[in-house]
């Protein structure tokens, strides 16, 4: 792999906890016991590169994990394990990805801009332009939570094309525009490929697919089942749709929960004792390669869960706070609670200062 990427993505994983509620998630977060949540993987482990100036697409049936792989990428959720390495700025358009929906369009064009670093007269020089590529007339001026999925995309589509970034990451946004606003987006598109910008581009169409990408990566139930040029992939994912539509609605079924178990029994250990292998064998010489690897995985992420120990810091601290406010308001010294607990509990039962009651009467 050469130097000239423009997108690394390495031994990405990304995994959910599938919890039923709220309650169950905040008595997780409290428990002490490691109590079994069940777990998903939207992503098992992918690995690729996208060059300066190429567009790579992202095909793959529902759920196979594109967005999220294309979400990780332009640092709206974070991975599990793995490097992820942009260089440059992106910009995201996803059907409202990034909007604000109690601000109007034209806050959330300034505030997105402002957010992509713009100055405040950079975007004033901007407005016109954004604001008549989108093409929302009035709706302007209203909340963006009232808009229509194809006036978000519009609006969202103009600003991050507006805001100039070096990688574009377009998910799914052509799909729902009319065919006029499509033209221009797809104009628009070719005119980033010829100013060499690097362009990620999510689609189920094939059509859009074939005429826009340089590169297509197969994304298949977590896993990149494969990555090349246009051509080969998407005729092998032709086959593959083709294969699946001839099976029955029960072998489809099977099928499809079949994968989704398998998301859920991955297990993130012995893939990365996997890639330690892998590693070995591809270069012998090289020592530590276990703690290389364990680095690669976890060295540039930050942990969504605490740890047994964290959790059990936190708790003490909310006990001890718990306990403070509690003798604060009941008046008493701390030696007092500690020497009679009770009095938490029952306030009147240590008021019992002779000189106190004397002074009151
Ligand atoms: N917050 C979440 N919690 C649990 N599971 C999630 C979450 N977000 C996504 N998933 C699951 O991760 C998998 C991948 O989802 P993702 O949206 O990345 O797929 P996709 O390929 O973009 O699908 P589509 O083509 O339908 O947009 C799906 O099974 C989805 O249900």
């Amino acid at each position: 792999m050469d130097n000239a990427y423009k997108i690394k993505v390495q031994n990405v994983t990304k995994e959910y906890d599938l919890y039923k509620s709220q309650s169950e998630k905040l008595r997780s977060f409290f428990s002490l016991s490691n109590t079994k949540v069940p777990h998903f993987w939207s992503l098992m482990g992918i690995s690729l590169e996208v060059k300066s100036g190429e567009t790579l697409g992202l095909i793959g049936v529902n759920g196979s994990g594109k967005s999220t792989l294309s979400n990780i990428i332009s640092g709206i959720i974070p991975q599990t394990t793995g490097v992820v390495d942009v260089r440059g700025d992106t910009s995201i358009i996803a059907i409202g990805a990034g909007l604000r929906g109690n601000l109007t369009g034209l806050e959330n064009i300034r505030l997105k801009a402002l957010m992509q670093g713009l100055t405040n007269p950079e975007i004033d020089a901007l407005m016109d332009d954004i604001v008549s590529f989108a093409d929302i007339g009035d709706f302007l001026y209203q909340p963006v939570k009232s808009y229509s999925s194809g006036m978000k995309s519009r609006l969202g589509f103009s600003i991050a094309v507006h805001v100039n970034p070096d990688i574009l990451i377009i998910d799914e946004a052509l799909s729902v525009g009319d065919d006029t606003f499509y033209q221009k987006c797809v104009d628009k598109i070719a005119e980033f490929k010829e100013e060499g910008k690097t362009i990620v581009f999510v689609s189920h169409s094939l059509k859009q697919i074939e005429i826009l990408c340089d590169r297509v990566a197969w994304i298949h139930y977590g896993t990149l089942k494969e990555i090349g040029e246009t051509k080969t992939v998407v005729k092998h994912y032709r086959a593959f749709t083709k294969w699946f539509k001839a099976q029955t609605k029960k072998e489809k079924k099977q099928f499809q929960r079949q994968m989704k178990e398998n998301q859920k029994a991955f297990d993130i250990d012995a893939y990365q004792k996997q890639v330690t292998e892998e590693r070995q064998q591809a270069e012998p010489d090289q020592v530590n390669v276990a703690a290389t690897v364990k680095k690669e995985f976890y060295g540039s992420v930050i942990s969504e869960k605490m740890s047994l120990g964290n959790r059990i810091l936190t708790t003490v601290v909310g006990i001890v706070f718990v306990l403070a406010c509690l003798v604060n308001v009941s008046g008493h010294t701390l030696g007092d609670v500690v020497q009679n607990p009770g009095s938490l509990i029952h306030p009147e039962t240590v008021l019992h200062d002779p000189n106190a009651t004397n002074s009151v009467k």
